[in-house]
């Protein structure tokens, strides 16, 4: 069992290079599916998910493979046929994407259950009703379900509630429907308006995208072309936060700061400061941390995928905090890692209670899912001993090489390949709670 060792680190200093976005590449690689020779993807990170996605494709009959340059060559042109292995589709989120990506063109898709991050139950009911209304049929088995259709047709489609995951299997599926469909009150993400360009180049007739209403019209054919994927503004996100967590100056490389203009300003009002150059951001510690209420919400809301960074962020704040977390209400994993390392908050109806400041102090933590993990990293950070965090697998998920970034800028961060030891679990205060 991998496991990591976070020591108490002032001052984090330096600059990272931010890859591509995750969230996007799990939509881009699915899109490039629906071209009808080569797509080159450039910036696809190489995390777990990427693996299992090309496992599962490479089963079709796709040709996907890394060039030295590190782009992503795909080419659907021999899928032969398209039941995806339950497993494999369910170990991670966004295998859905391949119902909007090639019902169109072989009219009938098998999979798994959506898997990821399941720190709450995430319902699909806006991608079924949409994919329904324009002609799917689905059925639902145990471990996997099916979907079918001898014709997608163009609809008006309203979602019940802002979804990027729908917003973006509902285009896939109407890039070569026929005739036109519309989406209403749909996402805004930047990872919708990266898809809806890839689309685009490939020969799509997509417009809207980046608003809450997008107009597609089908298209008979998609082609081949050249597309990079958006940086990753979560993992911008962490980073940024982890100077104020640890009274340093961390710059983010290579990101677009218009996707971070919500977290910058807020991370203003808790007292750290930024300077924006190109695509390049610096967060500058002033060794102030102001308590503050922050309610998450879809785009540009402020991103529920980073309010556990900020959450271990306000355990050093003067003062109450007050987290509204309004996209999954009950995603608070972290909070009680957090509680074991010494934080003082509580959780009431999806609202978390942070009182601050608290010393922190070494403990073994439990990184539940990707974001928790980078919590936990960075609360160990902040504490006072050695910190080990297990459940690598899941920051893996979201994450290329998040150690060695965290090194570069002076982190005292290790992975360790072997079990956890007795001396280790001495070292962090010789209690091994139930995980
Ligand atoms: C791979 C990926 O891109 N993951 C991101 C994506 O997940 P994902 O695409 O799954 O999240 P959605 O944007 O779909 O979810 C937003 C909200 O809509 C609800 N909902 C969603 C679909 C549906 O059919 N019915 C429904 O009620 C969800 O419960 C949630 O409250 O956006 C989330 C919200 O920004 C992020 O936390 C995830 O990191
Ligand atoms: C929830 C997340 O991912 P996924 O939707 O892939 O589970 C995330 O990236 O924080």
């Amino acid at each position: 069992m991998k496991w990591l060792k976070v020591e108490q680190t002032p001052q984090l200093q330096g600059s990272v290079k931010i890859p591509g976005s995750k969230n996007s590449s799990l939509a881009l690689l699915a899109a490039a599916c629906l071209a009808d020779d080569t797509v080159i993807l450039k910036g696809i990170p190489n995390i777990s998910d990427y693996r299992v996605i090309c496992e599962i494709v490479k089963e079709m009959g796709v040709e996907i493979e890394r060039d030295t340059d590190d782009a992503v060559h795909i080419n659907s042109n021999k899928i032969f046929h398209t039941t995806i292995d339950p497993k494999k589709s369910s170990s991670f989120r966004t295998a859905y994407y391949f119902i909007g990506a090639l019902l169109s063109k072989f009219g009938k898709v098998s999979l798994g259950y959506p898997g990821g991050d399941n720190f709450v139950s995430r319902p699909i009911d806006q991608h079924i009703k949409a994919l329904e209304k324009m002609g799917a049929k689905f059925t639902f088995h145990e471990d996997y379900y099916e979907v079918e259709a001898e014709e997608l047709t163009g609809a008006t489609i309203y979602f019940d509630t802002i979804t990027s995951g729908a917003t973006i299997n509902s285009m896939l599926a109407a890039a070569r429907a026929k005739g036109t469909t519309i989406l209403m009150n749909a996402a805004r993400d930047p990872e919708v308006v990266d898809t809806a360009m890839l689309l685009n180049k490939m020969g799509a007739n997509i417009s809207g995208a980046g608003t809450d209403t997008i107009k597609i019209t089908g298209v008979s054919q998609l082609n081949g072309c050249t597309h990079t994927v958006i940086p990753d503004r979560l993992i911008a996100g962490a980073f940024l936060i982890s100077a104020g967590m640890t009274g340093g100056t961390v710059t983010v490389q290579d990101i677009v700061p218009e996707h971070l203009r919500t977290f910058i300003s807020k991370l203003q009002e808790i007292g750290l400061e930024f300077m924006v150059e190109g695509n390049t951001i610096t967060s500058y510690s002033t060794g102030k941390i102001r308590a503050t209420r922050v309610r998450t919400g879809m785009y540009p809301g402020f991103p529920t995928d980073v309010q556990q960074p900020l959450t271990a962020l306000l355990t050093q704040a003067d003062g109450k905090s007050i987290i509204s977390e309004k996209v999954y209400p009950n995603r608070f994993n972290h909070v009680q890692q957090l509680i074991r390392m010494g934080a003082d908050i509580k959780v009431r109806s999806g609202v978390a209670f942070i009182k601050g400041k608290t010393h922190l102090k070494s403990s073994v933590v439990h990184a539940s899912d990707i974001r928790a993990g980078i919590c936990l990293i960075l609360a160990g950070l902040a504490a006072e001993g050695q910190t080990a965090i297990t459940g690598v697998q899941h920051i893996e998920r979201g994450y290329e090489n998040v150690v060695e970034a965290f090194q570069s800028l002076g982190a005292r961060i290790t992975l360790q390949d072997s079990n956890l030891s007795h001396n280790d679990i001495e070292k962090v205060g010789g209690v091994y709670h139930s995980l």
